[in-house]
């Protein structure tokens, strides 16, 4: 079994507040198999009393007595497991709650880029099939794997203690169970391994086409997508039938083994009493005792070889749950300065950065934005222009270099200083789930109706909001389509100018809009750099002529910098840049 130490740690830390449930659990469990262990004693005794009874006559009072004994000792082997069941899912269910807080609390101190190098569905599937595998496991395998074991030792050590010889006839099938538990437990593994793999195919396979649903329609793909589909939901279900098979046959061919065992018994009883080694009654009494026994000792072998599974998907879990915990954490400075409200501008200063380190993507980077003015970025595509925000903004840092805000050092404010003195739109337009009205007062809390109206008759989305059956009060989502993509830019200007931050950076969306949104945007963007400190990250050259600089960025170095007209008459690559794109207007 694939058991990392990371894996166990993990269990270790979460479960060690809980010890004292852990405790109650295993004496109850205990206390269960010790009563279902004697129970079959109860039994056999039953049944030779009786057989002396019948044959002999007398007193047939010792015979109920052991009757009353067994029933009470199967109701207090129910009670015992009912109250260990009641202790565990209470304190599987609080070590699961923590394992989810946990992790939850962890992605929001991660650094931007930990979600920039691990897709959405990966962290999504942790707290989902990762966390669920594991409240599974736990509840269901840690009473299994007490009871179970307990069991079987119990089982074998009461046979031995009553009689040896039938105890040998007993065991004789377990060479042979346990070699066809380990080979069936090898190949459904195998298997049932090879089935995940193939559902994560197929999963990703189905989310590649749904995404690209409108390509499909629009170049009529439709038949080759399903027959690309029928590939891998073949071969979903080829592993899922042999996965299955193998770990489904386990069961029945223990019981197939339990009952032979049963033949075996008898066979054993009998000659012990032809034999004359035991009397009639007692060799009654005794293969009832071991035909219970050798059903009670193959059942641990057939439930701990269904929990394998269980074990090993939860183990698998809480080593991924694991290694996000010792991510890194976004760095905090925890003596750093408060941002003030900004004097003279800010600068980057021979800035060089890679986001992996044998790719450097800017290559010394000089850009100042003084007070009070708009900078707007321009550069082809993959130039380096997003980059530059997310260094501005500390969602990385500089290789070398640096980048100030009034000739400090950023890495010496605190982050929240920073990030509470710069306004971001970013290029895609996130909508959450709620109101239009707590969507743009998102990044101020306390914000009242009438500043919520102003920011949006700002970022001209205010009569269109009116327009909704509900006003500021219509729910919205992500997936909702009250908005166009265009829109949704307009509520994000809207949400930052409501924060009015210092300094403002503007990724401007690159999705196509239509002509009308596209104009509001332009209003949008103007109004909302007017006398601010701002860097327009632009893709339309036309939303940035009245810009008080533009710097032409091209395979991450600085290639020109001027105003419109300077640029222009340089006739150089911002020229080119903008003549081609007036032409494709
Ligand atoms: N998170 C990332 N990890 C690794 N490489 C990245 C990452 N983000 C961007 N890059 C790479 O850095 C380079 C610059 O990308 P950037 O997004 O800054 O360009 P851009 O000028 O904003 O492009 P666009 O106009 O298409 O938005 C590209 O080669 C891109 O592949």
């Amino acid at each position: 079994m694939n058991n990392s130490k990371s894996a166990l740690k993990y269990f270790y830390k979460y479960l060690k507040p809980h010890w004292k449930a852990i405790f109650w659990v295993t004496v109850f469990s205990l206390i269960s198999t010790f009563l279902q262990v004697l129970a079959p004693t109860y039994l056999g005794k039953a049944v030779t009393k009786l057989t002396s009874y019948v044959a002999n006559g007398g007193s047939i009072n010792s015979f109920l007595e052991i009757v009353a004994f067994l029933a009470a000792s199967y109701l207090l082997s129910t009670i015992a497991i009912f109250i260990s069941w009641v202790i565990m899912s209470n304190f599987t269910a609080h070590a699961n709650n923590s394992m989810r807080k946990n992790l939850f609390s962890k992605l929001q101190r991660m650094t931007i880029r930990y979600f920039d190098t691990h897709q959405d569905g990966k962290i999504l599937s942790l707290f989902t099939s990762d966390l669920d595998n594991i409240f599974n496991a736990m509840n269901q395998a840690i009473f299994e794997l007490i009871a179970q074991v307990s069991l079987f030792i119990g089982t074998i050590y009461i046979m031995f203690k009553i009689n040896v010889k039938m105890a040998l006839f007993t065991v004789m099938t377990l060479p042979l169970a346990l070699i066809l538990a380990l080979v069936l437990i090898k190949k459904a593994r195998k298997y049932i391994g090879l089935q995940q793999k193939e559902i994560s195919n197929l999963n990703g396979f189905i989310n590649e086409q749904l995404n690209g649903q409108a390509v499909i329609i629009t170049n009529g793909l439709q038949k080759q997508s399903v027959q690309e589909f029928k590939e891998y939901n073949k071969a979903v279900r080829n592993a899922m039938f042999k996965g299955q098979f193998y770990s489904g046959i386990l069961f029945p061919l223990m019981n197939g083994l339990a009952t032979l065992n049963f033949a075996i018994v008898i066979a054993g009883g009998t000659y012990l009493i032809l034999t004359n080694q035991v009397s009639m009654a007692a060799g009654l009494g005794l293969m009832v005792m071991f035909i219970e026994y050798s059903y009670t000792y193959f059942q641990p072998l057939t439930q701990l070889s269904s929990l394998y599974n269980l074990i090993e998907l939860a183990l698998t879990g809480a080593k991924r749950l694991a290694k996000v915990e010792q991510e890194k954490e976004e760095k905090r400075v925890s003596d750093g300065k408060q941002l003030t409200p900004l004097k003279q501008g800010l600068a980057l200063e021979d800035v060089h950065f890679g986001y992996n380190k044998d790719k450097e993507i800017l290559h010394g980077i000089n850009i100042s934005v003084p007070k009070g003015k708009t900078v707007a970025v321009v550069g082809p595509t993959g130039s380096g222009k997003t980059t530059i925000m997310n260094l501005v903004n500390r969602f990385y840092d500089v290789d070398s270099g640096r980048i100030t805000i009034d000739g400090t050092d950023i890495r010496k404010f605190t982050i929240a200083s920073l990030r509470n003195s710069v306004g971001i739109v970013l290029q895609e337009s996130v909508i959450f789930s709620g109101t239009v009205f707590e969507n743009i007062a998102f990044g101020k809390q306390d914000a009242t109706l009438a500043e919520v109206e102003a920011a949006a008759k700002k970022a001209q989305i205010h009569d269109y909001i009116l327009s909704l059956p509900k006003g500021y009060e219509t729910e919205i989502s992500e997936n909702s389509d009250t908005f166009s993509t265009g829109q949704k830019q307009l509520i994000s200007i809207a949400r930052t100018l409501l924060t009015d931050p210092d300094f403002l950076i503007l990724d401007e969306a690159t999705s196509n809009v239509d002509t009308v949104t596209e104009e509001k945007i332009q209003v949008a963007m103007d109004e909302v750099v007017k006398n601010r400190t701002s860097f327009v990250i632009a893709h339309r050259l036309k939303t940035i002529i009245n810009a008080d600089k533009i710097v032409v960025l091209k395979d991450g170095t600085v290639l020109e910098e001027g105003s419109h007209k300077e640029l222009l008459n340089r006739k150089g690559f911002y020229y080119k840049l903008y003549t081609d794109q007036m032409v494709l207007d």
